[in-house]
This record gives C-alpha cells, sequence and structure tokens, in this order.
C-alpha cells in the first residue's frame, strides 16, 4: 500500500518537473491522499513549525473542517477582488496538475482566504499584512469531513527540481503535521482591555440615524473595536479549540498571513455553492438570550414581532433575493424570518435557496451579495459613504467573506463577523448592529457588546 503511493508521488512529481522544463518555468502539482485521522486543530498548531502563513476553517454544522499550512500560490487583488481572483483561480485550475482520486468537496485543489470590507476605506496600516483580497493554495490543506480525512499537497514544481528531494520534503513535512498529538497551551487571561472611543460611537449611532430619518439612507451598519492585551502571546489553535466548543451553529475561522491572525466564530454564511445549488442566509435582527427556557421563547416571540428589528431583516432580505435573482434562475425565499438561536444571542434568521445559472461562478454571486445590508447598510453606496466618513474603525477584513473555493464548483464564504485581529499579545475585536430610523444609540451599544461576548470568553480562559 505505502509502496504503491510512493511510487505514484514519484511518478506524479516526475511528471511535474519533465512539464516544468517542457514549459521553462515552474508546474503546481496538487496530489490528495486519505489519511489516518488527524485533528485539524492540532494539525494547525504542528502547522506553526513551517510556516507562520495558515489556515483554518470549520463548519461546525456540518462537521466538515479545512486546516491548510504555507503558500503554493496566492492570488493577490487590491480592487476588483472578485474579479481577479476568478480570473486567475480559472487559469491555476487550467494550468495545475491534479491528482484527487476522491471526490469529496474542499479536497484536491482548494483556495482560501477573504477580503477587506471596503478596498475604498482608509486604511490604518493595521491589516496591511492581509491586502485588499487574497486567496492562498496552501503548501498542505488537511480536509476533514466527518470520519474520513484526506492530506493534500501543492507544490510548486521547477525544472531544476529533484524527485528525490522533494519525495523526501513531503514525507518529512507530512510527519510534522500529522505527528502524535501535543497537548494544546492554556489561554494565558486577558492582561487589560480598552473599548475604543464608546461615547463617540454611540454619538455616531445617533448621527446615523438623525440621517435615516431626513431620508439620505434607510439602514446604516455601524461597528465598533475592543482592544484587547492578553498576558502572553495568543495561542490561535488554543482559541480556535475553545471557540469550536463554545460555538456551535457557527463557522470558525482563522486566516494567518505573516504571524497575524484573522480569527472568528461567525453564525453568518454569505453563500455556499455544491455545484450549481446555493444557499445563503439573510441573518440580522438580534436580541439576548434568557436565563430560563420560559424566558428564551419569550424573547424569541418578542424579536420576531419587534418592528425595528424586523425592519434591519427586511433590508437584507429584499437585497440578497435581488443579487441572487441576478444569477440564479430559482430562487426561493421563505416570506417570514425564524429565529436562530446561538450561545448567548438569537438573530432573526431567512434562508436563501437558489439555482445557479450555470454562465455564473460563485464569485459573480459574492460581488453582487457583498457587502449585504446585514454590514454595509441600504443604499449601499449612501450607507458606504457614511460609513467611510463618520466610522472611527478600520474594518480590514472585518465584515467581509472568508472562505473557500475547490475545482469541482464547491465552495463556501461566511462574513467575517464575532471575528478579532491577533497580532502577538494584543487582540482587536469587532462588532457591528443594523442602524434604523429607530435606533437608540444606547441598546445598540449594548447589542455590540453581546456580540463581543463570546470571543471575549474564549480569550479570558474562563469559557
Ligand atoms: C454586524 C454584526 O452583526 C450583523 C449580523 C447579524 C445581526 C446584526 C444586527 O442585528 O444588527 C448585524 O447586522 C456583527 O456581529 O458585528
Ligand atoms: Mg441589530
Amino acid at each position: 500500500m505505502i509502496d504503491v503511493q510512493t511510487k505514484s508521488l514519484e511518478t506524479l512529481l516526475g511528471e511535474a518537473v519533465a512539464q516544468a522544463k517542457a514549459d521553462n518555468g515552474a508546474q503546481l502539482l496538487s496530489v490528495t491522499e486519505q489519511i489516518k485521522d488527524t485533528d485539524p486543530v492540532h494539525f494547525f498548531a504542528s502547522a506553526g513549525n513551517l510556516s507562520t502563513d495558515r489556515v483554518f476553517w470549520t463548519s461546525t454544522s456540518e462537521s466538515f473542517s479545512m486546516a491548510g499550512v504555507g503558500n503554493a500560490w496566492e492570488i493577490e487583488a487590491e480592487k476588483n477582488r472578485t474579479q481577479t481572483a476568478e480570473r486567475y483561480w480559472q487559469y491555476l485550475q487550467n494550468h495545475a496538475l491534479v491528482h484527487n482520486p476522491y471526490q469529496e468537496p474542499g479536497t484536491g485543489l482548494v483556495a482560501l482566504g477573504g477580503m477587506s470590507f471596503d478596498p475604498d476605506a482608509r486604511s490604518s496600516g493595521r491589516w496591511n499584512r492581509f491586502g485588499h483580497g487574497s486567496l492562498q493554495v496552501p503548501n498542505v490543506l488537511l480536509t476533514q469531513r466527518h470520519a474520513r480525512h484526506y492530506l493534500t499537497f501543492n507544490i510548486q514544481v521547477r525544472a531544476t527540481d529533484n524527485v528525490d528531494d522533494l519525495k523526501k520534503w513531503v514525507q518529512e513535512t507530512k510527519a510534522v503535521v500529522t505527528s502524535t498529538r501535543q497537548p494544546l497551551p492554556a489561554i494565558p487571561g486577558i492582561d487589560s482591555q480598552e473599548e475604543i472611543e464608546p461615547e463617540q460611537w454611540k454619538d455616531t449611532v445617533q448621527r446615523a440615524a438623525d440621517t435615516i430619518k431626513v431620508g439620505h439612507a434607510e439602514k446604516i451598519v455601524l461597528a465598533r473595536e475592543l482592544r484587547v492585551t492578553l498576558k502572553d502571546r495568543a495561542p490561535i489553535a488554543s482559541i480556535l479549540n475553545k471557540l469550536l466548543t463554545t460555538q456551535p451553529n457557527s463557522y470558525v475561522f482563522a486566516i494567518e498571513r505573516d504571524g497575524d491572525c484573522f480569527v472568528g466564530a461567525s453564525p453568518e454564511r454569505l453563500v455556499k455553492q455544491d455545484d450549481e445549488q446555493l444557499f445563503s442566509v439573510c441573518l440580522a435582527g438580534t436580541a439576548p438570550r434568557g436565563q430560563t427556557d420560559e424566558d428564551d421563547r419569550a424573547i424569541a416571540q418578542a424579536l420576531l414581532h419587534d418592528d425595528k428589528n424586523r425592519s434591519e431583516h427586511d433590508f437584507v432580505v429584499k437585497m440578497i433575493r435581488q443579487a441572487m435573482d441576478t444569477c440564479c434562475d430559482v430562487v426561493h425565499v421563505p416570506d417570514k424570518p425564524v429565529i436562530h438561536p446561538f450561545q448567548n444571542l438569537q438573530h432573526l434568521y431567512t434562508p436563501v435557496t437558489a439555482k445557479l445559472n450555470q454562465t455564473y461562478s460563485i464569485f459573480d454571486i459574492i460581488d453582487q451579495l457583498h457587502p449585504t445590508p446585514a454590514l454595509g447598510g441600504v443604499p449601499r453606496e449612501a450607507s458606504l459613504a457614511f460609513i467611510r466618513e463618520h466610522e472611527q474603525l478600520d474594518r480590514g477584513w472585518y465584515g467581509a467573506p472568508v472562505g473557500w473555493v475547490d475545482n469541482h464548483r464547491n465552495g463556501e464564504f461566511a462574513v467575517g463577523i464575532r471575528s478579532g485581529l491577533i497580532r502577538d499579545d494584543s487582540v482587536s475585536l469587532f462588532a457591528g448592529c443594523g442602524v434604523v430610523r429607530d435606533s437608540d444609540p444606547e441598546a445598540e451599544y449594548d447589542e455590540t457588546r453581546i456580540k463581543l461576548q463570546p470571543i471575549l470568553s474564549v480569550l479570558e480562559g474562563s469559557s
């Protein structure tokens, strides 16, 4: 068995070297094998010995995870992020040598990453390791679906490369990332925290509500930052592990670029593609969970019938339906939202399904959807202009699509909320809320405080 696999890897490496020689350039080789059980979080932790460019993605409701390390190919874009991603992803799929005997989504040639919320926003420099759009094909990718585990090596093979050396590198790297589990380090806890200008933020919420009342916009989403200093460097794998156990029904993700890491547990799917089938979600309108079941149900009922929250939600439904209509043949949207409960809050939730027209890709849909009025506002341009002018925050990748695509028309992007940016021992946490004409600044402030809580309690090491 091992012999056959080794031989096949050797053969593939030989073919890639020959192709690189013929092209007088480099040849991307992608080779996938099924492997023994390997825990994605421990893979991510061990991979830190190889590179400070790592990625992690879990859809906790589906028992599906990916963890990747290194960078075999990167699509980088400043403006026109989705068009650039589409073009280079097509190019790569046409030119890569892919050996993937499995039909599992998320195995083989996969690119993971995301983009900034707004390429036209002022930059503070804090996100400069991320750029405005970046998808990366990791050198090594672990894919876990239920009880099955797959390992993909993506290698840039050059004409001058030696097959034996490459094979040795693959074997050594595999040993590092699938090594026996080391215990994850403890989360060091919080040394200090600072809310960034909360009073000024509330004034901005009032200003947004006033802007809406005079008819210059209908909804504007405003976000704020909580800056946390930990007692020691943030152990990202341990934080992911804790998010996985405390945040069911979420997308737990980490995108690390040169040591800086964007991490989160988002409840919000932007879009999932399963060949021609698309799934999106309208998520807006928020209330806390109750202390007792009865209390919880009463809060849920009140949320379902609350005009202010319903209007926040309905703007999102209307716009997502329009966006889907542009690229899809059949779009299904229920008439009314339901309640979707999460660990410490509940949201109004309307699922959307659609059939993607064959001439479009997931990148076209992202282009249509982002930013939805759950993160931008209505109308899109007026709300973005307000955010650019008045919000005292460099959103960076917060609130923007983060996810993955494979080369079989599968992919999924979440909205990067309930998230933070980690650098060494400091973490910037972000939370926003939908401001409509009846918004009360104190209530919106409380809502953002609840949204910050899950990730904050993970950092406290107490959840
Ligand atoms: C902007 C955020 O949440 C959005 C998603 C769900 C509910 C929202 C709300 O009720 O305001 C927000 O639109 C955030 O968590 O940072
Ligand atoms: Mg809200």
